[in-house]
Parts: C-alpha cells; sequence; structure tokens
C-alpha cells in the first residue's frame, strides 16, 4: 500500500521515441486529473515543454509545466529535481499526478533513486517507469552500436569508460521499465513488430508487460495505476554505469553525446527546408533535430520534428504578440560525429536557398 502518496509516473526512452507525444495523449485523456509535468531536455532549447505548454489542453496549465534544461535529469538530481519536486508540493492544490518526461539520453535509475530523498519519499511514491521505444529504430538496428567504430574509440582513448553509449543506454532505459511501449507500431509491418517485441523481451531480465502504440495513443488506464513503488526496487535494477563502478563514488556524464542550437533565417518554403534537411541528417549521422521555424505570411509557428532522417512538419500555434518570430533548432548527436560548424552552415544555406526558391 502506497497510501495517499501522490504518484508520479516517470516516462522514458531514447531521443525522439515519442514520450512528449505519449504525454500529450495522456493529457486528453486524463479525466479531469489535474497533472503537474516536469519536462528535462537535452539541449538548450525547451522544444518538449514549449510544445506542450502550446497544445491547449485545459487540465495542463502553464504553471503545470516545469522545464528541466540544466542538463540530464539523472545528473541534477540535487539541484534540480528535488528543489522542483519540493516546490510543487508546496503549492496551494498538490497535483493529483506527477508525470515526469526525461531527456532521451538520461539513465532512469538515478532519478528513480532520488524518490528516496526524505524530501520526497514521505509525499511520492513511483507508480511507474513507462520506457518508450521507437520500434522502427530497433528494427533498423540504431541501437545495435557498431562495434568496429567502438574498438577505433576505445584503441584512440583507452579511458572511455561509455563504451557503447547507444547500445547501453537503451538497455538501461528497458532494465528500469515497468512498463515498455513499442511506439510507431505504425512504421514497421507485423512481423518486424513481433521481431522487435521479442528482442525487447530478450533484453528486459524481467516480465515487464509491453505494449505497442502508434502516436503515443494509449488509454490512460495503461500507463497509469501501475503502483510499482519504484523507488523501492530501483536498487536491483542497476544501469550499466552503475554495475561497472560499484563501490566507487563516481559521477557519470554524458560526454559521448553534443547538442547545439542553430539559428537560421525564415524559411519560405518548408517542403524544401525539410527536403534539405533530411539530406543533411543523413549526411552528418545526426540522431535528433528539433525546434521552430519562422515561415513568412504565415501566421502559425512551424514546429520542425526529425529523428534520423524521418523528419516532420507542422504548425502548431500562432506566434504570441511580443514573441519573436525565429527559426531556431536543437541538434543532437555522437560527440565524434558533428561538425558543429559545418552543420550551422548548411541549416543557414538551406533556410537562405529555400527562401531563394519561394521568391523565383
Ligand atoms: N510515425 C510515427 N511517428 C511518431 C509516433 N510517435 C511519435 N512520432 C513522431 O516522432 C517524432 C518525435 O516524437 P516526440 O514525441 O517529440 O519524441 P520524444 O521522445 O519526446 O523526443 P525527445 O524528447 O527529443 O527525446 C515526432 O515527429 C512525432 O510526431 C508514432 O507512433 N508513429
Amino acid at each position: 500500500m502506497q497510501g495517499q502518496k501522490i504518484p508520479a509516473t516517470v516516462i522514458t526512452g531514447f531521443l525522439g521515441a515519442g514520450k512528449t507525444t505519449l504525454i500529450r495523449n495522456l493529457l486528453q485523456n486524463a479525466g479531469g486529473r489535474k497533472i503537474a509535468l516536469i519536462i528535462n531536455e537535452f539541449g538548450d532549447l525547451g522544444v518538449d515543454g514549449d510544445i506542450l505548454k502550446g497544445c491547449g489542453i485545459e487540465t495542463c496549465g502553464e504553471d503545470d509545466v516545469v522545464e528541466l534544461t540544466n542538463g540530464c535529469i539523472c545528473c541534477t538530481v540535487a539541484d534540480d529535481f528535488i528543489p522542483t519536486m519540493t516546490r510543487l508540493l508546496e503549492r496551494d492544490r498538490v497535483p493529483d499526478l506527477i508525470v515526469i518526461e526525461t531527456s532521451g539520453l538520461a539513465l532512469p535509475q538515478p532519478l528513480v533513486a532520488a524518490f528516496n530523498w526524505p524530501e520526497v519519499k514521505t509525499r511520492v511514491t513511483v507508480d511507474g517507469v513507462v520506457t518508450v521505444i521507437d520500434t522502427a529504430a530497433v528494427a533498423d538496428g540504431r541501437f545495435a552500436d557498431d562495434e568496429e567504430k567502438v574498438a577505433a574509440q576505445r584503441a584512440a582513448d583507452e579511458s572511455l569508460d561509455h563504451d557503447k553509449p547507444l547500445e547501453e543506454l537503451f538497455e538501461d532505459q528497458i532494465t528500469a521499465a515497468d512498463l515498455i511501449v513499442l511506439n510507431k507500431a505504425d512504421l514497421v509491418d507485423a512481423p518486424t513488430l513481433e521481431r522487435v517485441r521479442r528482442e525487447i523481451g530478450q533484453k528486459s531480465a524481467r516480465a515487464v508487460k509491453i505494449v505497442t502504440a502508434e502516436g503515443g495513443k494509449l488509454p490512460a488506464d495503461v500507463l497509469l495505476g501501475i503502483a510499482a513503488g519504484t523507488e523501492d526496487l530501483i536498487a536491483g535494477r542497476k544501469s550499466h554505469h552503475e554495475l561497472e563502478h560499484e563501490g566507487e563514488a563516481h559521477d557519470h556524464d554524458h560526454d559521448e553525446f553534443e547538442s547545439f542550437v542553430v539559428d537560421a533565417g525564415a524559411v519560405p518554403d518548408p517542403a524544401t527546408f525539410a527536403k534539405g534537411l533530411s539530406r543533411l541528417i543523413a549526411t552528418h549521422d545526426i540522431l535528433r533535430l528539433k525546434g521552430f521555424a519562422d515561415v513568412p505570411g504565415k501566421q502559425m509557428r512551424l514546429v520542425v520534428q526529425a529523428v534520423g532522417k524521418r523528419i516532420e512538419t507542422y504548425f502548431d500555434r500562432a506566434w504570441a504578440p511580443g514573441e519573436t518570430r525565429a527559426t531556431r533548432l536543437v541538434v543532437i548527436g555522437l560527440h565524434d560525429g558533428l561538425d558543429a560548424v559545418r552543420i550551422e552552415a548548411e541549416i543557414r544555406a538551406l533556410a537562405e536557398s529555400a527562401a531563394k526558391e519561394a521568391a523565383e
């Protein structure tokens, strides 16, 4: 029994798996529950929080969305997460439910362990850790790290301890799960979905429930009310990093990943811009690119979302009065694979050439 503690649901999963999309859907089906959201992102541009704030769902006002952008939540527990939780719990009307979206690069373990801190433990319990998976990316082998590349990196720098960044992080997020969502089921056929389900089932040491979803659409009852009390169990779900450094005082970091923000000019022709971005993403092996674009003559803001080569653009809301219309994109990739100067110049050139084409 968890008594009257407030349930908190942790939504984790790799970059672009569909965490924000799933949360948006959950908010729409929240059945009047007052939900507070804590959103953590890798990169200096708060895109997810901004998208959720802009979604106009009644149960979720601007005050109910707290963004943590000072790095991955697993590394900023003491400085960011605990104070944020304390402030939430001091509010006049405490939420019925807290939903936490981790960054796509976060290890869920340190975050869940933080629910054992005295400030939080008496008031909140982790209802469940929901791990969202991009089924199409798994099917494409995105998380099976390139063994040759890993070996070359280690040979060049013996001190590297996170030698398989993508694969390990992916496995750590599965290890922490109380529920696994195979999202983007629409992008694969039925046999592929079954293959991925088996693969993920094998990676999970415990018999964790696996469900499939398209567009993160799942009934709220599937995601909520798991009543796992995960904070009491997390010590048994160690990450690769914790296993490697057991008994040592050792901080982990995210040095193997990098992000930067690009400011580009207005984009009169979103379709041409998106096509160019998709080519650029493939050339530079960018893991994730997202942000907003200014399309002249349009009242609405354009959202740009890319996960690997797959790119999506849509208008989400009108630019607010006083808000500066701008094109800003965050780019995330592996540290040794990103040439930030070139990528920035190429994105700017793409916006310019899209502008020229529209003018002709
Ligand atoms: N085809 C398809 N696309 C999806 C699905 N779910 C999400 N997407 C798209 O995938 C992209 C990333 O979705 P997000 O919900 O932003 O992913 P995220 O996990 O929050 O991303 P990060 O916070 O950057 O790690 C967006 O373009 C979504 O529209 C799905 O089930 N099918």
